[in-house]
């Protein structure tokens, strides 16, 4: 691949670049960090502050467009989108197509990063580039802030760093950690840049805000507050009327808030325990049983619930009818049940009566809750009417499967007879 010489200033440098669509192949390598980060760009060789580094090279594309194929991609393939504004207008590179380009492998670092993005126009055209922030030593991941403040691999980071997977810290430069950095990289945008920064980011609003705050039709690099959301941006940079911004004067803003969104919403493969349904469980059941004064409920009536899983695939498994005595929790209660009912001579157990069965274990694991059902069954020759009143006291489940229970008392009946 063509390489090019240095020029007299990272913008040059970036220009250069830029127009002829390469990277610095020889000054840049792609490796693979972990499974939680996937891929990364680092440095070969040391780079200086101001430095430019690599272009975030993709398709350049309409705002229409761009939430045109936001409705169509993957949220995987979302997330390379980055949204800018530039003369009054909001564009995005997307850049969701794996090609050889480098600069769409660099990843997050919103405490501290190396790099910042910056808006360069180049043959009339805006292309979005990294510069450093600071010296970067050979070796070093380059990372720059996306911008936003809720992309989910960030809650994850603190979890991740003390689990790293597969690399050594020889092997992976550790980012530095969090906390300054934001102040820092304002302070620190390169002052010889001829560029305009833009924040990759999320959140397109955050930014407008900002710029409308700053009132400002141009705006230095320093001026130019980092930011995420994208919309807000756009809102104040069409308020200014500031259709032309100076390299150094351009906000930054990536994508985002759409972005956001997707990422949020994919990435809640995980429910915080608020987030996560209860289910109906045993106040409801009970309540149930209160209100219509019966004694059993219809498996349509207990609430099912996750757990009972194991019970349900076990029953579905066995298809209920054909459960194996080694299958069938061995309950001690219906022989005792069965006693107290001949006994008493009575047809009704009160749940007080009910023995509690250690052997019921197998169920107890899978039930989470104190229950209390009737079941009707028909045993033996004399067609004598039990009821049985199985109770179990467990921290389980709800139950649900009566199918399952009627099958034991099957099986213990006809052991009994
Ligand atoms: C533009 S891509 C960067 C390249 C990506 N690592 C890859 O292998 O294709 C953005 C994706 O990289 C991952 N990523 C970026 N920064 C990260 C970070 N600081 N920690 C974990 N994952 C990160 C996330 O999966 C994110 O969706």
């Amino acid at each position: 691949m063509a390489t090019i010489r240095r020029r007299n200033t990272p913008l040059k440098d970036a220009i250069a670049h830029a127009t002829r669509a390469i990277d610095k192949a020889t000054e840049l390598e792609v490796k693979y960090i972990n499974s939680f980060k996937g891929r990364g760009l680092f440095a070969k060789v040391p780079y200086q502050k101001g430095d430019f580094i690599v272009e975030y090279r993709g398709e350049l594309i309409s705002s229409q467009e761009s939430e045109r194929r936001r409705g169509i991609y993957h949220s995987k393939c979302t997330v390379f989108m980055f949204d800018f504004c530039w003369k009054e207008r909001m564009w995005c590179i997307d850049a969701a197509q794996e090609d050889d380009s480098l600069g769409r492998l660099v990843n997050d670092d919103h405490i501290y990063p190396n790099c910042k993005m910056k808006r360069v126009i180049a043959e009339g055209k805006p292309h979005l580039c990294l510069f450093a922030l600071r010296d970067i030593k050979a070796g070093e991941e380059i990372t720059y802030d996306y911008g936003g403040s809720d992309w989910p691999w960030r809650k994850q980071a603190k979890v991740q760093e003390t689990a790293s997977d597969t690399l050594s810290s020889d092997e992976v430069p550790q980012s530095p950690s969090p906390s300054k950095m934001q102040a820092k990289m304002q302070n620190t945008v390169a002052d010889t840049l001829s560029s305009e920064e833009v924040p990759h980011s999320p959140s397109f609003s955050e930014m407008q805000a900002k710029t409308q705050e700053t009132g400002a039709d141009t705006l230095s690099s320093e001026e130019v507050p980092q930011s995420p959301s994208l919309s807000h941006m756009q809102a104040k940079t069409q308020e200014t009327g500031a259709d032309t911004l100076s390299s150094e004067e351009v906000p930054q803003s990536p994508s985002l808030s759409h972005m956001q969104a997707k990422t949020q919403e994919t990435g809640a493969d995980t429910l915080s325990s608020e987030e996560v349904p209860q289910s109906p469980s045993l106040s409801h059941m009970q309540a149930k049983t209160q209100e219509t004064g019966a004694d059993t409920l219809s498996s349509e009536e207990v609430p099912q619930s996750p757990s009972l899983s194991h019970m349900q695939a076990k029953t579905q498994e066995t298809s209920a009818d054909t459960l194996s005595s080694e299958e069938v929790p061995q309950s001690p209660s219906v022989s005792e049940v069965q006693a107290k009912t001949q006994e008493t001579g009575a047809d009704t157990l009160s749940s007080e009566e009910v023995p509690q069965s250690p052997s019921l274990s197998h169920m107890q694991r899978m039930w989470m809750y104190m229950r209390t059902m009737t079941v009707e069954q028909h045993v033996g020759q004399g067609h004598k009417r039990v009821w049985m009143y199985l109770t179990t006291a467990s921290m389980g489940q709800h139950v649900s499967h009566k199918s399952v229970w009627l099958n034991v008392i099957r099986l213990k009946m006809a052991r009994l007879h």
